[in-house]
């Protein structure tokens, strides 16, 4: 996608575009916590069908970002829109059905069953049934049928059987993705999916995040401290700082911006 560069500091880029309501939107998101001002002031909108990446030394907000975004956490003030839907107030179950899924940067899975069992267990979700293991599960069931075909999409048909828990960590990724996409979302957000990643399960795990984008249309907004990774994935990139938007542009714009470089790029990117 092409888009005009232009001065990045402080403010969402994209945030002028006269396009119909954005993916997501967050709007004047602040969060205070005792006497500390975690998150302040942040806008920011994601169009439909765009990757986002947020970046940000240790401690910038990006995880809280998330979390107020998710529902995690409620903000002291501001708003987070899906679809343009105000959904400030309301719980992480009601955003999920909205079309908002989420990876953690610490796994989510059930380690002790099957990676067929865990994924089944999110496509009983949009099945519409409780979730229970104790339903005999039949291999030719919805749930059973939409958990395997999943599992071959993201490359992990030849694990079906395989402990979640004894998974490497980029195949656990994967999982995780294979989960959210049972829950069929709109806007995904993805922390870390390269943490603790080898680095021979990199280029695998890419294509797969790249296949959220392309192959189900989501929306994502990820943060990802690998930014060879990032910047070969994204759109565009969002930078933290201290609790502050410092910039959101295209990954070129932003790499080229001497208060983003200043303020954080002091590390090498
Ligand atoms: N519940 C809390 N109470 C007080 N301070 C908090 C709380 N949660 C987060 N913080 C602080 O808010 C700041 C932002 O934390 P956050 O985890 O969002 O950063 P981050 O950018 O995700 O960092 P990292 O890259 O290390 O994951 C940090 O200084 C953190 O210590």
């Amino acid at each position: 996608m092409t888009e005009q560069h232009s001065p990045v500091q402080g403010r969402d880029a994209g945030a002028e575009s006269s396009a119909p309501a954005p993916a997501l939107e967050v709007r004047d998101l602040s969060l205070r916590i005792g006497g500390a001002q975690i998150l302040e002031d942040i806008s920011l909108t994601v169009p439909r069908g765009q990757i986002v990446g947020v970046i940000g030394p240790n401690g910038a907000g990006k995880t809280t970002l998330f979390n107020l975004i998710s529902g995690v956490l409620a903000p002291t003030s501001g708003q987070v829109l899906l679809g343009g839907r105000d959904l400030t107030r309301s719980g992480i179950t009601q955003r999920a059905v909205a079309g908002l899924g989420r990876t953690f940067q610490t796994s989510s899975l059930f380690p002790g069953l099957s990676v067929h069992e865990n994924a089944r267990l999110a496509a009983q979700v949009t099945e519409g049934r409780a979730i229970s293991l104790f339903s005999f599960p039949r291999r030719g069931d919805a749930a059973s049928r939409r958990a395997t075909a999943l599992l071959e999409e993201v490359g992990l048909g030849h694990r079906a059987e395989h402990r979640a828990g004894d998974l490497p960590h980029g195949d656990k990724r994967k999982l995780e993705i294979a989960m959210l996409l049972a829950t069929d979302p709109e806007v995904v957000l993805l922390d870390e999916p390269m943490a603790g990643v080898a680095s021979g399960d990199v280029p695998g795990l890419t294509e797969v995040i790249r296949g959220l984008h392309r192959d189900h249309g989501c929306t994502v907004l990820m943060v990802e401290h690998h930014m060879e990774v990032l910047l070969g994935v994204v759109e565009r990139v969002a930078v933290l700082h201290f609790g502050h938007l410092l910039a959101m542009d295209t990954p070129e714009a932003v790499m080229a911006d001497p208060t983003v470089q200043s303020a954080y790029l002091g590390e090498t990117v």
